[in-house]
């Protein structure tokens, strides 16, 4: 398909309300339009591809019932929300998805009045929904809310935590599992065998003895208390549903493509629900475009594509990317040392552990989405002696921080942090870039915290990780391929908090941690060429920090610039914080840390996609001018 499919119903829906008028009979060909759409426009974007088309049906159905956006509706993920977007006046704007100032790839509230909350990491919709349901109920409105959660995402705690309160609080909100059996990978977990024995042992219901069953129920006029004690007295005789248990109304399973079965549920649960309730819709993801059915992986998420073949763009790396240089060193290791074991949280392949899972299956967990198990599990592991490598994005990390103070660092145990997309991510925007990793580990005592400068620093760290056994050690490294380096055959063990000089100069310091040390090195070219003899070291600890290496280049240099991939508080706020502490600042050292703009920390702002924003050649260098006072225009080409 080169140019924009025909869509001639869906022209007529810029909006739910638009939606609404239409017929039911004409739903199911508003779907098909909206599936050539959305394929249509992520073949020239990328984005994710698979959980959008697995919920067309549902999004259509939802919007023609319940009255959005003051029903509000809750995508958990948000990874899937392309049909709610194309349907809800943003389908003007869909072939800007991921890109700078355009639309994000998730749910977000500063997008529009259709997305009431912002999502990306996942399983907060219940959360979130039924503190909207609370809300409502205590403003006495009659507005529905409805959270869409996937059979992964409700593989994570918090949404039992959400299920537990809003099944006591006997909210008035609608929980839509959107079960298609897939996360990222196939899904791990007792859920979601439990998914599965109830998605085939229970037979579909019949819409006309369902609609009895579910009037019976949710009649307005009936006692809710007496209808309880029934359904608990048939629980007991025919065993209710986990839900049930937890006090939700659990409908179905249904089949989540089938408008039949959809509309007469959603209407019946819109008018004569008055407690939580949980349909089960069972859908396929990657629905309606064979090359996602026929994928592995479903096209979770894809590269740009091309329609007619689904063969996606091939991206050319020029050299190794991290994930598979740390995947490949940390097999290397596992071979040479059978305590080693490696943890994800539904990531196997983002993570590369699917590759020490295809060599020594024993000794690789996939937790499923529960990232803050996977700590407390690793931490376990590590107290019996085994070298856990719980590898999670650094956003990610971010829910499993109690665990990582209270359970690893506070007890000191030894467990290993491989921590992937740290920095930037590009496309994933604000809510997945990896920044304030360095912040909150770096902060904790006894912590070892490294970044890899390039892919070959990258092994030494797996190996110098594998070998320490003191405590915590953590090591990031970004999305993304390396630099091209010579590897070594294997990584050496570094000395616990010792850096480098990379590059000697007289006047300015350049202090790198992580792998903006390339854009380093090629500002010291042009700082050198402007009679700025410039001195780049790479710092590889920002806890221990090398303390010798900064006292040096803060007694023999004009100016010091720490620069890091994160936020605020990171490496440059530790080497700060040394300098002052060491009295370092007082013979008039210039000190500059540059770290990543706010924008990344602010969902309010457009996203900036794969920018460096400042943290690259072009913006060491200004810096250094500014710090001088010299006006850019003495700088010499700058460019990136
Ligand atoms: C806290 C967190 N961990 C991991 C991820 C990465 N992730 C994004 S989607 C996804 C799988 C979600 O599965 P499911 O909820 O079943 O949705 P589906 O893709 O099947 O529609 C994962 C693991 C995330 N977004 N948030
Ligand atoms: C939706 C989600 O959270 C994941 O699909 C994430 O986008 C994966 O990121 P990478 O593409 O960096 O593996
Ligand atoms: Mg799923």
């Amino acid at each position: 398909m080169t140019q924009s499919p025909k869509t001639p119903l869906l022209d007529k829906v810029p909006y739910p309300a638009d939606l609404r008028k239409l017929d039911d009979r004409d739903l199911p060909q508003l779907a098909r339009e909206v599936r050539d759409e959305m394929i249509d426009a992520v073949s020239r974007t990328g984005g994710h591809l698979g959980a959008g088309l697995g919920v067309v049906e549902l999004t259509i159905a939802i919007h023609s019932v319940f009255n959005t956006p003051e029903d509000r509706l809750i995508f958990d993920v948000g990874h899937q929300c392309y049909p709610h977007k194309i349907l809800t006046g943003r389908r003007d704007r869909i072939r800007t998805l991921r890109q700078e100032g355009g639309l994000s790839g998730f749910t977000r509230r500063a997008e529009s009045e259709y997305d009431p909350f912002g999502a990306a990491h996942s399983s907060t919709s219940i959360s979130a929904g039924l503190g909207m349901a609370v809300a409502s109920d205590l403003d006495k409105t009659d507005r529905r809310v409805i959270a869409v959660i996937g059979d992964g995402a409700l593989s994570a705690g918090m949404a039992y935590e959400a299920l537990n309160n809003a099944g006591a609080l006997d909210a008035r909100l609608i929980v839509i599992l959107n079960d298609n059996d897939m996360s990222i990978a196939p899904p791990t977990g007792a859920m979601s065998a439990y998914l599965a024995r109830l998605a085939s042992g229970r037979t579909y219901m019949g819409f006309r003895d369902f609609g009895k069953k579910l009037t019976a129920y949710l009649g307005k006029n009936v006692d809710r208390a007496i209808t309880r004690a029934v359904e608990h007295a048939r629980g007991y005789v025919t065993g209710g549903t986990m839900f049930e248990e937890m006090g939700f109304y659990h409908i179905g399973p249904i089949d989540g493509h089938s408008f039949e079965h959809l509309l007469p549920v959603l209407r019946n649960v819109r008018d004569n629900a008055n407690g939580p309730v949980l349909i089960h819709v069972v859908t396929q993801k990657g629905k309606g475009y064979a090359p996602a059915e026929a994928a592995a992986d479903k096209y979770h998420g894809v590269n740009k594509f091309d329609v007619i073949t689904g063969a996606q763009a091939k991206v050319k790396p020029n050299a190794p990317s991290y994930t598979s240089v740390f995947a490949e060193a940390l097999v290397q290791e596992a071979e040479h040392d059978d305590k080693i074991v490696g943890i994800t949280a539904a990531m196997p392949n983002g993570t590369g552990l699917d590759k020490l899972a295809s060599v020594f299956p024993s000794r690789c967990f996939d937790v499923g989405i529960a990232e803050q198990h996977a700590v407390t599990f690793a931490a376990g592991l590590a107290a019996e002696g085994f070298k856990p490598f719980a590898a999670l994005y650094s956003t990610f990390l971010q829910r499993a921080y109690d665990q990582v103070v209270h359970d690893v660092a506070i007890q000191g145990l030894p467990v290993r942090f491989p921590i992937d997309r740290a920095g930037f991510v590009g496309a994933d925007g604000p809510t997945h870039a990896g920044s304030f990793d360095t912040t909150f580990l770096a902060t904790l005592p006894g912590f070892v915290v490294m970044a890899a400068a390039d892919e070959a620093e990258l092994k030494h760290m797996v190996r110098t990780a594998a070998a320490y056994d003191a405590g915590p050690i953590s090591f990031r490294y970004p999305r993304g391929e390396g630099v091209g380096i010579e590897m070594p055959v294997r990584g050496e063990i570094l000395q616990i908090g010792k850096g480098r000089v990379v590059k000697e100069g007289a006047k300015v310091a350049l202090l790198s941690f992580g792998t903006r040390l390339a854009d380093c090195l090629l500002a010291a070219e042009d700082l050198d060429a402007a009679g700025l003899s410039t001195t780049v070291a790479d710092a590889r600890f920002a806890k221990p920090l090398d303390h010798d290496l900064i006292r040096q280049l803060a007694r023999h240099h004009e100016i010091l610039i720490t620069v890091e991939e994160g936020a605020v508080g990171g490496f440059g706020s530790q080497v700060m914080q040394f300098l002052a502490m060491d009295g370092l600042l007082d013979n008039g050292l210039k000190i500059r840390s540059l770290v990543m703009p706010d924008i990344w920390v602010e969902q309010a702002k457009p996203e900036v996609m794969n920018a460096h924003a400042g943290l690259d050649r072009a913006g060491i260098v200004s810096t250094v001018f500014k710090a001088l006072g010299r006006p850019a225009a003495f700088g010499v080409g700058a460019a990136g």
